[in-house]
């Protein structure tokens, strides 16, 4: 396969691009802190000095950047993507952001003559170095197909959702809902514990059930160990959630849920656990209120 071109060397994009050299592709890294590439160099990447460059060497380029802001950014602005992209390349936008941000980025690509596919993932850090993502694509189909082996390594499934938005939007779904259950399984584990009983044995109980489920077999030992490594940045779940929200709201869905997780998230931020893992709610919910 070409070589492929990897903006963005957060918690993600580092573990997947390092995923792509460990299984023979050949990657060329940019990130705007320039340091953190030094490990990729390490393992055998080559450094690009912006993402122009990038995109002028690489006939795949794959983006994975915070939010909006920065996705639009490094396609944007001076020694951007548009710079370099042309026919005959692509680019693809693998960061949870929202439909209107991707229509824009490939909407620009496209004039360009270039091909765009959106491509967020679920799945967090650990997935990410297990190629054990989900794959949420859409877009140019023809760029999906050619992607498609970097796709198989870095995910355990693909899906491709038709036009650009619709993995935006589906991801979008997905992090709402996990935003809300996160804030649901942090107040039962403060119900649990305040009435007496022990958090650990609710875990234990949780997991033999119904509602059993992967984030809360992974979070909750942390959790109640006060103990928040990020693995998915609350800051990042915070913008997932509002973005969501603002999807229901073209859409005229109430979202009464999501709206009140949003608000404890936004309250987390606002007390400094922006950088934590998302599962750092939970101290919000351990708060007492002083009592009149
Ligand atoms: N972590 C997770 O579990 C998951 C995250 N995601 C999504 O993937 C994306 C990346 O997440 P993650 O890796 O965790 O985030 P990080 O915060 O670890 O990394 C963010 C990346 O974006 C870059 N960046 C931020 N602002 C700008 C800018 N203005 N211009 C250029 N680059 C910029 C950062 O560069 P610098 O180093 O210079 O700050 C860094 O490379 C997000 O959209 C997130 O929602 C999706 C699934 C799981
Ligand atoms: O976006 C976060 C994830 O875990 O998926």
């Amino acid at each position: 396969m070409e070589e492929i071109g990897f903006l963005g060397m957060g918690i993600m994009g580092k573990a997947m691009a390092m995923n792509l050299l460990r299984n023979g592709f050949k990657v060329t890294v940019w990130n705007r802190t320039l340091s953190k590439c030094d490990e990729l160099k390490e393992h055998g990447a080559s450094v690009g000095e912006s993402p122009a460059a990038v995109v002028k060497k690489c006939k795949y380029t794959i983006g994975m950047l915070s939010d909006p802001s920065a996705a639009l950014s490094v396609v944007f602005d001076k020694k951007g993507v548009l710079e370099e992209i042309c026919s005959g390349k692509g680019y693809i936008d693998m960061s949870t952001v929202d439909a209107e941000t991707s229509s824009k980025i490939s909407e620009a690509v496209k004039e360009k003559g270039g091909d765009f596919l959106e491509g967020p993932v679920s799945g967090s850090k650990k997935p990410a170095e297990d190629g054990q993502l989900v794959i949420l694509a859409a877009g140019e189909k023809r760029l999906y197909d050619e992607i498609l082996p970097a796709f198989d390594v870095l995910g355990k499934k693909s899906f491709f959702l038709g036009e650009v938005g619709n993995g935006a939007k589906m991801k979008l779904v997905v992090n709402m809902i996990m935003g809300s259950m996160m804030n649901a399984f942090s107040e039962g584990l403060v119900l649990a514990d305040k009435s007496g009983l022990s958090p650990k044995t609710l875990l234990d109980v949780l997991d033999l059930g119904a509602i059993a489920n992967p984030m809360f077999k992974m979070k909750g030992p942390s959790m109640i160990q006060n103990s928040y490594n990020p693995a998915f940045p609350l800051k990042h779940q915070q913008k997932d959630m509002r973005l969501a929200l603002a999807l229901g709201d073209e859409n005229a869905v109430s979202m009464p849920i999501a709206a009140a997780a949003n608000e404890v998230f936004k309250k987390a931020r606002s007390t400094g656990l922006g950088d934590l893992d998302f599962s750092a709610v939970y101290e919000i919910f351990k708060v007492t209120e002083p009592s009149a």
